[in-house]
């Protein structure tokens, strides 16, 4: 603690985020209550180069992430106005002193894995950051559900172009802050230099914009600075957490005009995306984990890459501060604390999810009586893994499907057999089905 700032040091980026995630709040309070309104939080990532050369790496507080964020959400301003560094700053704003605080680094393409899930969004994604504002693709829009990736992709785009195109002025800003700046600027008699401000941008990248939903006066002016910026050739880049014809509450001119460009969508990443990404990261943590814990935190983390990283970075923090390995044991403890719907053990509730799930169907489906194909085939799946993963009786699995015969469940598991026989499609879902169930029962 030096004067009136306490700074913690953390091994990484990965622990920074962390903290704020989960301490933010104790900290925020502990530091008002000892230095006052004028405490102020620092980190310093300090490296291990493996001898005495550590260099302190200072970040300040906070630094735009989901932490800092949320912290404003919950907490408006509680400590002072040192725990938020408004990029909208009238008198100093620069080109400079905005992307520094708005961009975090790490936020690259070289870090942002690429799969099928992301593919067209990526590549519109570089295409943009080589040649803002003269693609077609301006707009560019990019959609999905929390923590798919977005504002990682859009800060990517304004690494790339801080990085190779200098004398561009990139902004990133959240929705939420444009609307609290605008609204500030409204109060204080300061819409004309708001205005001009957002005018002037090369770049602006802005962030959920379902943030708009419903403020007519905030869309209204966006929707001057917008045309300005496309008329003028600037690069408009915007994420929402939904698809444009599903975000209610926005205009239908400012809708019409997203269209000018490309809308395209992030969907969550595919187990060997997943792999890779957890590998990627370990590896920029310098934390070599078994090839089987990541195949375990790829198969049962399949809800968003954030809860994928926060599975991780919990492994991680266990096995530092036990002093213990990185195993699959540990991560299966982990997990189990984590999340909630993981069952001990693989049962014909689980079976008959995961195959509903994975065939696209209704869960009653499975245990009605209609004879779709696809319907058919997701059932007799889901019984033949019933035979293997449980010991349940052939009755028994029968009855939890309808209260079918122990004949059909034989039938099932034959028509199974047969199928991967002769149909290699069939097959590969039958092993990807089957390694489900079994990173389930290890
Ligand atoms: N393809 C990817 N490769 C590497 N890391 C990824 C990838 N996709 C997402 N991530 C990581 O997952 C985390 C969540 O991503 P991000 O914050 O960009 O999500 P988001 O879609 O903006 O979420 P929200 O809807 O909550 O705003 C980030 O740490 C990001 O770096």
């Amino acid at each position: 603690m030096e004067g009136t700032t306490l700074t913690i040091q953390v091994p990484s980026q990965f622990f920074y985020e962390w903290i704020e995630e989960h301490y933010v709040d104790v900290l925020k309070l502990a530091i008002k209550t000892v230095m006052g309104a004028n405490g102020r939080l620092e980190y310093a990532v300090v490296v291990d180069r493996g001898n005495s050369q550590n260099q302190p790496y200072v970040v300040s507080f906070p630094q735009g992430t989901k932490a800092g964020k949320k912290l404003k959400e919950k907490q408006p301003v509680a400590a002072g106005d040192n725990f938020d560094h408004s990029p909208f700053d009238l008198p100093s704003l620069n080109a400079e002193t905005t992307l520094q605080s708005n961009l975090i680094e790490t936020h690259t393409f070289a870090n942002f894995i690429e799969g099928d899930c992301n593919r067209l969004a990526r590549s519109a994604g570089y295409a943009v950051a080589n040649k803002p504002g003269i693609t077609s693709f301006n707009p560019l829009l990019i959609y999905g559900g929390v923590g798919l990736g977005k504002t990682h992709l859009v800060q990517a785009i304004g690494n790339e172009i801080k990085n190779n195109l200098e004398d561009k002025f990139v902004l990133y800003v959240s929705s939420e802050k444009f609307v609290n700046q605008f609204l500030d600027a409204i109060k204080d008699g300061n819409v004309k230099p708001f205005t001009n401000f957002y005018m002037q941008v090369d770049v602006l990248i802005i962030d959920d914009i379902q943030f708009f939903a419903g403020k007519g006066r905030t869309q209204e002016m966006f929707f001057h600075i917008f045309n300005h910026l496309h008329q003028n050739k600037k690069q408009i880049v915007m994420t929402s957490d939904c698809a444009p014809k599903d975000l209610m509450g926005l205009e239908e001119r400012l809708l019409s005009r997203f269209k000018w460009g490309l809308t395209t969508d992030l969907q969550m990443p595919d187990f060997e995306t997943r792999v890779a990404i957890i590998k990627r990261k370990m590896q920029s943590e310098g934390i070599s984990i078994p090839e089987d814990v990541i195949e375990y935190l790829a198969y049962t983390v399949d809800t968003n890459v954030r809860e994928l990283e926060g599975v991780m970075i919990s492994l991680i923090a266990h096995a530092s501060l036990n002093r213990v390995d990185i195993d699959l044991s540990l991560a299966k403890t982990i997990m189990k604390n984590i999340v909630k719907d993981i069952e001990a053990e693989v049962g014909i509730d689980f079976i008959q999810k995961t195959c509903a799930d994975y065939y696209d169907i209704k869960l009653e489906d499975l245990k009605a009586k209609t004879r779709k194909k696809e319907i058919v085939t997701a059932r007799q799946v889901a019984m033949y893994f019933a035979k293997e993963f449980t010991n349940h009786s052939l009755k028994s699995i029968g009855y939890h499907f309808g209260g079918r015969d122990h004949s059909t469940v034989i039938h099932a598991v034959q028509t199974v057999n047969d199928l991967m026989e002769t149909d290699n499609s069939f097959k590969a879902a039958i092993i990807e089905l089957r390694k489900k169930f079994k990173m389930k029962s290890y």
